[in-house]
Parts: structure tokens; C-alpha cells; sequence
């Protein structure tokens, strides 16, 4: 019997963590799950888990007439990599099938025993490259679904699906020219000012990256800071810093920066992070809940933890770990960090409030309800280039969303608004 392809076999690793042990692809990763594999195997790996939870909806549809019962988890998610293997990547069946087929036999004798059927089932599924066509996005997960429906209307919610699907590309924050460097990379300057890469293979392989002359970041993550601005000369508290892509934009805007963060292990990559692009900051691990500044800051930008359901293009494994339940105790930690940032506000000083979620419990209504509880705060409605009037909400915050700029490639879901103390 030939032996079990390691990258396939650490992809259903990764996919069962998800399913059943409700562990993100981060934190698997982390674990160490991938610890043992070539870089190159690795790569593929992660690229073969990530890619069948995307499809995961899909491939169930088609899977679903040829399995008279459910199989194990095991089996599954083994047939659900298969089907993306076959018609979403293209591979050629006899050699999906086979090492389907190997991996199976390779199991304990639970799993051992569905051998013959995901042969035959497979077999069938390298058929149905057509209907796999028009097998439709999948959809997000009941709870999320009738916040979004409700907020947004069902069209916006389809659209966001279909963006979910088409997953994202490679979005470089630069830190100047950032003309001269999308001619050296071959990426589309955004109206934002963020460059963008289709298909980029590694980064760490990209011209600019070992003189720290960009970072990875969303295009839409770049826009809370820049409604900060301007930041130069001015003290300015990154509260819910880390990994630090928004610190990189204040210090190098010339901020004098506090980066704060719960987090030891996130704030030792905000920390290479600074390194990497030769930048400062004051970097300080703490509870935001429990410690106070020695003097008042100019500006804050509090991007605080959140559901993260505006990211799911790029984590598409978020949905089968999150729950309503999970993510409600962040809304009442939404209030107290805003309420206790503004506490460290200088008069007039200015606050960005970021999440990236689609949900209005955590952007709209969290802002409805700060200006209600502090009427010295005013908003400041957003003007950024490049972004457009009606991402502009009722009450003056920006509401950033999948399936804006879908020709190009789409953006992360995000709330953000900013405030100002008055003097
Ligand atoms: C959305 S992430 C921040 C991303 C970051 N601003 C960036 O641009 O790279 C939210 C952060 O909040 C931090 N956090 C959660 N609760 C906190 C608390 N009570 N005090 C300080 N930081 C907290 C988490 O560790 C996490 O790093």
C-alpha cells in the first residue's frame, strides 16, 4: 500500500480540530499541528484546510445525495477535501481518489471500514464538475445570518457570502512611495492609498519585506488609523494593540506611541513587528480593564476584541468556532474599554473606535449609545480618500463591508468611528 500524503493528512488534522474541537486554523497552527512538515507541505496544507472550510457548504451539497447516512467526522471532512480537491482545484480524479482511498485505509478500523465508500462515493463526485458551478455560496451561520439580513437585507447578506467565498488578496500597508513600490511589486495602488497583490506566494519572498518598507494589512483594517490622523508630534495610545499593524501606521505617521495589549504572546509579534520596520513604540502588557495612564492622551484608537465576523473571507473557519452565545459578553466589554479609553482623553482629544464585525451590536449602536451616555463627545464624520458617501452611516461612523469593491477583490468588514472630547 503506498503510505498516506503528510500534507493531506495534516490538512484533515486541521479541518477535524475545526469541526470538532472548535480550535481556529491560528491556534492549531500555533500548537504546533503543522510542526514536522517541509515548508512546501506546510503551505499546502494549510492551503487544502483553509480552502475546504471555504467550500465546506458545498461540497456538503454534493456529497449529499450519495451518502445514505452521515459518516464519522473523520470520514467527512476526508470527503469533503476530496470534493474541493476535485472540483473546485481541478485535480485529476485517479489521483484525489487514490490517496483518498490510502488515507482511509491508513486510519484505525473505525474509519478503516468506510474504505470501499469513499471510493465509490468519490468516483461519482469527479462527475459533477457542472453542477458544482452552480452550487451556490454557502451561507453564514443562523446566527450571524439574521443579524446580517436584519441590517443590511438579504441581497447585502447574498453578496457578502458570495465575497466570503471568492476569499481575499494580499493587502501591503507602506510606510512611503507607495506609487514607487506597487510599480516594483505589481500591485494595484487602492483608492485608499493600501497596495494590493493578487496571487502574491510568499510574502516574506516579496521584494521590501526584509528592509521593513511595508506590512500585511487589510485594506479596510488601514482606515481606522488614518481617521485618526493627523497623529504627528501628537501622544497617542493604541489601546488592543497587538499584533500591532495599526501601531506600524501611528508611529510612522510620527506618533509618539503607547501600544497596549492583554496579550504577551500577540505583543512579542507587535514587538518583531516594530523591529521589522525599524519603528518605536512604547509597548506595554496590561489589562485595559485595570490600568491607568500617568497623563492624558492627544488621541486613542481602540480596536477592541470583537466577534471578528467581518474577517471571515480570510478565516473562513471562524463560523464553525463562534457562536451567538460565545460573542455576546464582548459587547458589554466593548462599552467599558470605550468609556474608560474616553476617560483618558485629553480635552478635544479625538478617539477612533474600530471592530472588525459586521454586527451593529458591536459598531453602529455601540456609538449610538456612547453619544448618549457622553454628551461632551461629538462625532467627526469620515473624509478619507478614496472612500465612498454611502459607507457613511447615519449617525457619522464608517461601515465597511465584504462585498464593497467586489470587482476588485473586496475588503474586510469594519465598523469605525471618530470622536471628539469637547475642549
Ligand atoms: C482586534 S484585536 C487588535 C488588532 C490590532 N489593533 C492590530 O491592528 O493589529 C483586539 C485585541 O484586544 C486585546 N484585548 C482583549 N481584551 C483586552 C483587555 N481587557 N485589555 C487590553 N487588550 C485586550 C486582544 O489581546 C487583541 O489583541
Amino acid at each position: 500500500m503506498s503510505r498516506p500524503d503528510p500534507a493531506r493528512r495534516a490538512a484533515l488534522g486541521l479541518i477535524v480540530g475545526v469541526l470538532e474541537d472548535h480550535e481556529s486554523l491560528a491556534e492549531q497552527i500555533g500548537a504546533e499541528a503543522l510542526d514536522g512538515l517541509e515548508p512546501a507541505q506546510r503551505a499546502r496544507a494549510q492551503r487544502l484546510a483553509t480552502t475546504t472550510l471555504r467550500h465546506m457548504g458545498r461540497a456538503d451539497r454534493i456529497l449529499k445525495p450519495h451518502l445514505r447516512r452521515r459518516a464519522p467526522t473523520d470520514v467527512m471532512a476526508l470527503l469533503r477535501l476530496a470534493t474541493v480537491e476535485l472540483l473546485e482545484e481541478k485535480q485529476a480524479p485517479h489521483g484525489v481518489v487514490d490517496a483518498a482511498v490510502t488515507l482511509v485505509k491508513s486510519a484505525g478500523p473505525k474509519v478503516r471500514s468506510f474504505s470501499g465508500l469513499v471510493n465509490a462515493v468519490l468516483r461519482k463526485v469527479a462527475d459533477e464538475g457542472d453542477k458544482w458551478e452552480t452550487t451556490p455560496a454557502p451561507e453564514m451561520p443562523g446566527w450571524l445570518r439574521g443579524r446580517v439580513m436584519s441590517a443590511f437585507g438579504k441581497k447585502s447578506a447574498q453578496a457578502m457570502e458570495l465575497a466570503h467565498l471568492a476569499g481575499a488578496p494580499l493587502d501591503l500597508s507602506v510606510k512611503e512611495d507607495a506609487a514607487g513600490w506597487a510599480e516594483t511589486l505589481g500591485a494595484e495602488l487602492l483608492p485608499t492609498g493600501s497596495l494590493r497583490l493578487q496571487n502574491a506566494g510568499k510574502v516574506s519572498d516579496l521584494p521590501g519585506f526584509e528592509e521593513g518598507a511595508w506590512w500585511v494589512q487589510d485594506a479596510a483594517a488601514a482606515l481606522p488609523a488614518k481617521l485618526l490622523s493627523p497623529v504627528t508630534g501628537a501622544r497617542v495610545l493604541d489601546l488592543c494593540a497587538a499584533p500591532g499593524g495599526k501601531t506600524l501606521q501611528l508611529a510612522s505617521a510620527g506618533a509618539e506611541v503607547t501600544a497596549l495589549d492583554i496579550s504577551e504572546a500577540r505583543l512579542e509579534r507587535l514587538a518583531e513587528n516594530l523591529d521589522r520596520m525599524q519603528l518605536e513604540a512604547e509597548v506595554i502588557a496590561a489589562d485595559a480593564l485595570e490600568w491607568e495612564p500617568e497623563a492624558p492622551f492627544d488621541a486613542i484608537l481602540l480596536d477592541a476584541p470583537c466577534s471578528a465576523t467581518g474577517t471571515i473571507r480570510r478565516h473562513p473557519d471562524l463560523p464553525f468556532i463562534k457562536d451567538g452565545a460565545s460573542i455576546k459578553p464582548l459587547f458589554a466589554l466593548q462599552e467599558q474599554l470605550l468609556d474608560r479609553a474616553l476617560e483618558w482623553l485629553k480635552p478635544g482629544g479625538t478617539l477612533v473606535y474600530a471592530t472588525c464585525s459586521l454586527l451593529p451590536e458591536e459598531g453602529e449602536a455601540q456609538i449610538k449609545a456612547a453619544l448618549a451616555r457622553h454628551p461632551d463627545l461629538e462625532i467627526i464624520r469620515p473624509d478619507l480618500p478614496g472612500i465612498e458617501p454611502d459607507w457613511i452611516t447615519e449617525e457619522g461612523g464608517l461601515r465597511l463591508r465584504p462585498d464593497f469593491w467586489a470587482e476588485r477583490g473586496g475588503m474586510d468588514g469594519f465598523y469605525m468611528a471618530k470622536l471628539q472630547r469637547s475642549a
